[in-house]
């Protein structure tokens, strides 16, 4: 055959194919979408779509407007997969709790293995695996936190008012020992060094390997088989080295907690930690290998669940502060008048304190740590108000914009704890922050309870016993700092600078007894 005709048939061929499974596709869309559309939403550039949205800063003041144009159920496509963003509580709480059968699973991405974090069930696709490790998790640290976590929790907070006390420059650092030290204690029941401690040194580096793929910077996300070049190639081998040194550091800091866990267990120490707990409550047929990866994992994304997230939102409560003198005095007023100045606040005062409880739901809209929270995943086709959102979605609901609505919180850029609050009280009727900043449905956070609680203690006792004020410049006035945020998935203050006292030799003398009994 010449090979003119050959060339032809090939060609004719080519387009044959392509014209059938253009047809077989849309006859199967058709059939999957029962003729819904897809949401509306914006065209984008051919191919690679909505790319250039998607790489903005600040992304949830972008999808918020986005959302001012086509309405709170958005679809984007970006190089060709589907993402949906609510823009509204009510399609979030529709798809996210209503739905949440269909909506909870997670994205699977080889970067979650290479940057080490295969061990965080937070990122686990909804399946038994996943139940079994929130099972567990939920078993040790329960909703209702019992009395030896809060007691514990009270001891590190009384730990960070003596740090606070002896060196207030290095408050940041002392916040992050603060929490750092009590999920450390509980889980593995380990006393953290109050200083350089090497298995925490460890384990903050396994948490850099989230924001490794978060980041969206790192190249073998987005073509994997990347991760197989020679480590000498510009860029890209640096980020395998970043990769490898994230993915050692988890193995080691899970491997040697669980080491030692099993050590004081077999010698007969004392050892109380969720890890310990979960090890002697194994059953004598479980499959071992299995148990003991699970164990690994729960208690490793414990402290990853609790680092970062309390460590961003109780910066922004020090600036909230430092900006917002009135709000600081009307809180320390209602802790002078419920407790006094003869004793620090403990957990059991909560309920008593119900501005300063305001003060924590405050920081925890104003600062708003993870504006997108943990984007979801379809795992079946859905049709919601008449529109197609097909399985393996991305769906990412907008929480700072749910918590920046002026219809609900006026004047949202304000600090203003006053909003929760009806005669003296706190106002079930206004929308509580917690709802958006902790997630949704079966993928809600594991750890809101021991969170709030955490963060409360760190608010009352902190209030009780310091002032907080804006920094000073060289000349000793003071300076106006600028409340932004840094980051991405997780954001932080981006100047959090301020001046921290005692608020008298009564409050320093309290610090200095009462530590001295939290210790002993
Ligand atoms: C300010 C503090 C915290 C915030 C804002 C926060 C926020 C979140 C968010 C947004 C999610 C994802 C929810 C979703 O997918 O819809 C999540 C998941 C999770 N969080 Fe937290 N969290 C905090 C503290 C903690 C603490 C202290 C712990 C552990 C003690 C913890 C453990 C977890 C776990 C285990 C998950 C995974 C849940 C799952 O996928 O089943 N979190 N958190």
């Amino acid at each position: 055959m010449p090979i003119e005709d050959l060339t032809l048939r090939l060609v004719a061929g080519i387009l044959c194919y392509m014209v059938v499974s253009y047809v077989v596709g849309l006859i199967r869309w058709r059939t999957r979408s029962r003729g819904h559309p897809l949401p509306p939403g914006p065209r984008g550039l051919p191919i690679v779509g909505s790319v250039l949205h998607m790489a903005q800063a600040e992304m949830w003041k972008a999808h918020q407007n986005l959302c001012k144009v086509y309405g709170d159920v958005v679809h984007l496509s970006v190089l060709g997969k589907h993402i949906i963003v609510l823009g509204s509580q009510q399609a979030i709480v529709d798809l996210l709790d209503k739905m949440s059968a269909a909506t909870s699973d997670r994205e699977q991405n080889p970067i979650i293995e290479l940057s080490g974090q295969s061990f965080n069930f937070a990122l686990f696709p909804y399946n038994h695996w996943w139940r079994r490790h929130r099972r567990v998790f939920s078993q040790h640290v329960p909703p209702t936190v019992p009395e030896e976590q809060l007691l514990l929790q009270e001891q590190y907070v009384g730990l960070f008012l003596r740090k606070l006390l002896t060196s207030p420059a290095g408050f940041r650092d002392h916040i992050r020992y603060a929490f750092t030290a009590t999920i450390v204690k509980l889980v593995y029941g380990v006393d953290v060094a109050e200083s350089d401690d090497p298995n925490v040194a460890l384990m903050v580096r396994a948490l850099e390997g989230v924001q490794g793929f978060t980041s969206g910077r790192v190249l073998v996300q987005y073509l994997p088989i990347l991760r197989h070049m020679p480590l000498w190639v510009p860029v890209l081998g640096s980020q395998l080295r970043e990769l490898a040194g994230w993915r050692a550091a988890a193995d080691e800091v899970k491997q040697g907690m669980f080491d030692k866990t099993q050590d004081d267990l077999t010698q007969g120490h004392q050892n109380t930690s969720v890890l310990a707990n979960i090890l002697q409550e194994l059953d004598e047929d479980a499959n071992i290998v299995e148990e003991h990866l699970l164990a690994k994992n729960v208690c490793l994304t414990a402290f990853e669940g609790a680092s970062d997230t309390t460590f961003s939102t109780i910066q922004a409560f020090f600036v909230a502060m430092a900006l917002n003198p009135d709000i600081q005095w009307k809180a320390q007023a209602e802790l002078e008048s419920v407790i006094g100045m003869y004793r620090l606040p403990t957990h059991r005062d909560r309920a008593s304190l119900p501005y300063v409880s305001a003060v924590l739901k405050e920081s925890l809209r104003w600062h708003n740590v993870m504006p997108l929270g943990v984007p979801h995943y379809t795992s079946e086709d859905i049709e919601y108000r008449g529109y197609f959102i097909p399985k393996g979605t991305v769906l990412i609901a907008n929480a700072w914009a749910c918590l920046h609505d002026p219809d609900v919180y006026s004047d949202p850029d304000l600090f203003l704890p006053d909003r929760f609050i009806r005669n003296g009280n706190l106002d079930p009727s206004v929308r509580d922050p917690s709802d958006f900043i902790f997630g949704y449905g079966r993928r809600a956070c594991a750890g809101q309870a021991f969170a709030e609680a955490n963060m409360f203690m760190i608010i009352a006792m902190t209030l009780h016993v310091f002032d907080i004020t804006p920094p000073l410049d060289e000349a000793g006035r003071p300076i106006q700092i600028q409340p932004k945020v840094r980051g991405s998935f997780v954001v932080y203050p981006a100047d959090c600078r301020c001046t921290i006292r005692p608020r008298s030799a009564q409050a320093e003398a309290l610090i200095v007894d009462s530590v001295g009994e939290l210790t002993t």
